[in-house]
Parts: structure tokens; C-alpha cells; sequence
């Protein structure tokens, strides 16, 4: 068996572990460490690391945050890497001191990694999105320090476009407030502007995983389906992509929004857009919170303008679960929005149920762990994908040779001359942007010269950062 085989490790550790998901307690946090570590070792090195210095798989230190599900703590654990978990995401300052000291850290959305966090990770391998969004990651900061980030790009669509399926009922049949007015006592049996979804406009801005697959559950209730989206996308169904997002607006009864957070989507729902939609339009929003301008909204609601509202991601959110959490002091507008009618807000619950969150858990911890044994970065959204078959530690004196480094000209043949010595019995090159991965697999290696290897990869004035596997 391959050591860096990780199905294979998983496999041998899961005998000696006691580890499972009813094992976490309910403190705010906690640690698990697999006493065996594998026999994976390796020199890690990077620009950011003092010293040379040899680690175990015992030695991978990995902060989870945001109550990452329990699938990936088994993962970790299993793998033997020491594993600090929090149900929450942690303050600025907090966050700083334990980010200088760990290999890897597994978020969700809330956790902001600027550079100004990112800066002070001395040994941060990669960077783990349990969710679709890595927004609040700075992906190019991270390239450049070599830092790969992970995410998990479709797992939880399904659950995003189920919620969206039921707010558009909802919406349409003032669900939410009937709902409030019977938990304080109030009978109030109407059905003026209370309507079918059936024969009705659902107008999708951003048409891909989510969009998509909420296409087809929409179509299935009777509705029609249009939608509007930067690339041309084949329709799933007999739904109609339209060429404006004016023409989606003037035409749909329920306008719902599944783009990513970027400086084209900020706003992308304001003031002029609410005026172009249709009169008693829905508005549905379970992208980012900065897609919609909430203030404008709620002036387009008040003026009747739009006839509801679904709203799951708002632009400022609370770290962690409580009472009073959701308060003017992140929004400003929280106390006006509260108070009109047909408004659903939720928690950012779009992606939060057993299945996404099991299946993410799984997703995100396995590509992490084989970028960390393995050094493949297939998958890694701010990194060239690169990838060999796993390395057979059962043959003698091979190494991995992981090299991170500016996309620049002749780097490769600097390179392949330190390697020249020895066999080179497999290797992989990419480049994305400014950073380049080359992965080699070299045979005829005995101690010494693996840290004569790294000496000499170490003095190249490109390499952003090394770790060689052996
Ligand atoms: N509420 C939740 O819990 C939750 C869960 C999952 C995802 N999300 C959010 O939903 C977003 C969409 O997820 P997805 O998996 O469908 O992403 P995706 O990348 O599969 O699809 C996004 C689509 O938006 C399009 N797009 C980008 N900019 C656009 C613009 N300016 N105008 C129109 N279309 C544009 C893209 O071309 C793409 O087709 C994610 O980025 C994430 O922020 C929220
Ligand atoms: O980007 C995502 O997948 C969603 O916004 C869900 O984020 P969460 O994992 O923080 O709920």
C-alpha cells in the first residue's frame, strides 16, 4: 500500500480510532488528536517558514471554525492531524493568533481571510470553504503566499433551491405573516393578493448550479422559467434565457437571485431595478447580502411596489446563534425591515441541512487532505490544478518534489537541472496567473540529498514555496 494513498490510510486509522461524530461535545470548542500518525513525512518549507524542519502527519495542525460538519473532523482525525474545532467563527484578534500557527483552516462564509489575517499564517498550507462561496477568501493574496483554497462547489444547490421553491409558495400565499398573526391570536382568513404559483413568471438571475437545478423543480409546479445570466447557458427544460436583465425584470412575478459576490453583482437589485419590475413582484435573495440593496427595497415595498420579499443573506452577519443577534447595529435598516409585511428572513439557512452539510464535510476534508499528503490540487479554485498518481513510499528512496513558484520564464529548467542527478519519474507542470505548481516524483533519493535538494530549490528566486514528501 501506498502511505500517501489516503482511502488507504483512512482505512488502516479508522481501526485505531475511537473517533465519531457523537464524540463532540457541545463546548465552544474542541481538540482531537489521532495518537498514531502516519508515516507520511515530509519537509515543509516555505518563504514564511524560519526553518527546515521534518513533520508527521501527527504534526498537521488544522483549525475547523463554523461548526464544519463532523464528517471532516472524522476525516482529519483519521488521517491523524491534530484538530482544533469551534462552532463559530472566531474575532479578528483571536483568529490572528491561531492562524499564525496552523498548516490548514477549514471556514464557511462568515469568516473573513483578507491578506490582513492571511499575512500572519507562518505555516498555512491550504484553506478549506465548507460551503460554494469563497468570496470571503482573498484567493490571489493566498496564490501568492501558496496557499491553495478548496471549496465545495455544488453540494448544497439542491437544499438552496428546495428553500427557494418554498418561500416562492410562501410569498405567494402570505404564509409567513398569516403564520405570525395565529401565533399571537389573530384569525385572519384572506385571499385577496394571495395566488397560485402555477402559469406564473419565476425570472433566475445567475443560471448555474443552483439557478438551474430551482429551473426545473419551478417548471415541475407549472411555472414558467426565464432567466438571465453573463454567459449564454443552455435551458434546462423549456425554460427561455432572456439577452437583458430589463427584460427579465419587466417580465417575471418572482425575481430570484443566485449569482456570486462580486464587484459586478454588488447592488446588481437597487432602486432603478425594483422601479422596472413588474407591479406585486416578488424579490428573492439566497446569493450574498450585497446583491440587494436593502434600504431600496424597502422603499420599493412600502411604495407597493413589490409585493414580497425572501431574504437569507444580508450584507452584515452575526459570528455565531443567539438571541438579539440579527439587530440595527450590523443593518441599519434591521428594524424597518422587520416590520413590513410578506418579508421571510431566515439565517442563512440556504445550504444548511444533514444532507449538503454531510456531503460538503466530505467533499472539501478529502481534497484537503490529499493537497496535504498528496500535494494534488485538483479542484482548488486559486490554483493550478496538478495532480499525479499517488506516490509509492513502499518503493525505496523516492520523493515527491513540490514546488510552488512565480510564473515566470526558465524556472523549469532551473529546476529540472537540481532534479538532474536523480530519476525523474514522473512531473506535472501548471500555471494560473502569476503562479505556477510543479509536482515530481523522484527516485534514487537518500537523506541527504533530500535536504541537499531543498537547499538548492530554496535558493531560486522564484519559488514561492517547497515541501517535498518522501
Ligand atoms: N444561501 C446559501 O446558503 C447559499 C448556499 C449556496 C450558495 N450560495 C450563493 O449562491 C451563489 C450561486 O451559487 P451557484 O452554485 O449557483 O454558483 P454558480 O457559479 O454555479 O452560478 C453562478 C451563475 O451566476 C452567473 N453570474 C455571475 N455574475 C453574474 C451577473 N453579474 N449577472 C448575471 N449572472 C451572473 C454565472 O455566470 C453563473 O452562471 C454562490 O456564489 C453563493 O454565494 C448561497
Ligand atoms: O456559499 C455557500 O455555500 C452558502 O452561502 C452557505 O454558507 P454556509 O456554509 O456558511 O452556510
Amino acid at each position: 500500500m501506498s502511505a500517501l494513498d489516503i482511502n488507504n490510510l483512512q482505512n488502516s486509522f479508522n481501526q485505531a480510532l475511537n473517533v465519531s461524530a457523537g464524540a463532540v461535545s457541545t463546548s465552544p470548542t474542541q481538540s482531537y488528536m489521532n495518537s498514531v500518525p502516519a508515516r507520511l513525512h515530509s519537509y515543509s518549507v516555505s518563504q514564511r517558514q524560519k526553518a527546515l524542519k521534518p513533520f508527521f502527519t501527527g504534526d498537521i495542525k488544522i483549525l475547523l471554525l463554523e461548526n464544519v460538519n463532523q464528517t471532516a473532523v472524522e476525516i482529519f482525525t483519521n488521517q491523524g492531524y491534530q484538530v482544533e474545532f469551534y462552532k463559530s467563527s472566531l474575532p479578528e484578534e483571536e483568529l490572528i493568533e491561531k492562524i499564525k500557527d496552523v498548516h490548514a483552516i477549514g471556514i464557511r462564509s462568515k469568516t473573513q481571510l483578507g491578506e490582513n489575517i492571511l499575512k500572519h499564517a507562518k505555516n498555512l498550507v491550504v484553506v478549506g470553504c465548507f460551503c460554494i462561496g469563497t468570496n470571503q477568501v482573498d484567493l490571489k493574496y493566498a496564490a501568492s503566499m501558496g496557499v491553495s483554497v478548496f471549496n465545495s462547489p455544488f453540494s448544497n444547490s439542491r437544499s438552496v433551491a428546495e428553500l427557494v421553491i418554498a418561500e416562492i409558495i410562501v410569498l405567494a400565499r402570505q404564509i409567513g405573516d398569516r403564520s405570525i398573526e395565529l401565533h399571537t391570536g389573530t384569525w385572519n382568513k384572506v385571499s385577496s393578493r394571495c395566488w397560485e404559483v402555477r402559469g406564473k413568471t419565476l425570472g433566475i438571475i445567475g443560471y448555474g448550479h443552483i439557478g438551474s437545478q430551482l429551473s426545473v423543480l419551478a417548471e415541475s409546479m407549472g411555472m414558467h422559467v426565464i432567466y438571465y445570466d453573463i454567459v449564454t447557458i443552455m435551458s434546462l427544460g423549456t425554460a427561455k434565457q432572456v439577452s437583458t436583465l430589463d427584460e427579465l425584470l419587466n417580465k417575471a412575478d418572482f425575481v430570484t437571485l443566485h449569482v456570486p459576490e462580486t464587484a459586478d453583482t454588488k447592488n446588481l437589485l437597487s432602486a432603478p431595478q425594483f422601479a422596472a419590475m413588474k407591479d406585486g413582484a416578488y424579490v428573492i435573495n439566497a446569493s450574498r447580502g450585497t446583491v440587494i440593496d436593502i434600504p431600496s427595497l424597502i422603499l420599493a415595498m412600502k411604495a407597493g411596489k413589490i409585493g414580497g420579499a425572501a431574504i437569507d443573506v444580508f450584507p452584515h452577519e452575526p459570528a455565531k446563534n443567539g438571541a438579539g443577534a440579527f439587530s440595527d447595529d450590523l443593518n441599519k435598516w434591521t428594524s424597518e425591515l422587520v416590520s413590513l409585511p410578506n418579508v421571510i428572513l431566515t439565517p442563512h439557512i440556504g445550504g444548511s441541512t444533514e444532507e449538503a452539510q454531510s456531503a460538503i464535510g466530505v467533499e472539501v476534508a478529502s481534497a484537503m487532505s490529499k493537497y496535504i499528503n498528496e500535494g494534488a490540487s485538483v479542484g482548488s479554485v486559486n490554483f493550478p490544478e496538478v495532480s499525479l498518481r499517488a506516490l509509492n513510499l513502499d518503493q525505496d528512496n523516492t520523493v515527491r518534489v513540490l514546488y510552488i513558484h512565480k510564473n515566470v520564464p526558465g524556472v523549469l529548467k532551473t529546476v529540472n537541472n537540481i532534479l538532474s542527478n536523480h530519476n525523474i519519474e514522473k512531473q506535472f507542470s501548471d500555471s494560473s496567473g502569476e503562479i505556477a505548481y510543479l509536482m515530481a516524483d523522484i527516485a534514487d533519493v537518500n537523506q541527504s540529498d533530500i535536504k541537499s535538494i531543498y537547499d538548492e530549490l530554496n535558493k531560486t528566486p522564484e519559488k514561492i514555496s517547497i515541501r517535498l514528501l518522501y
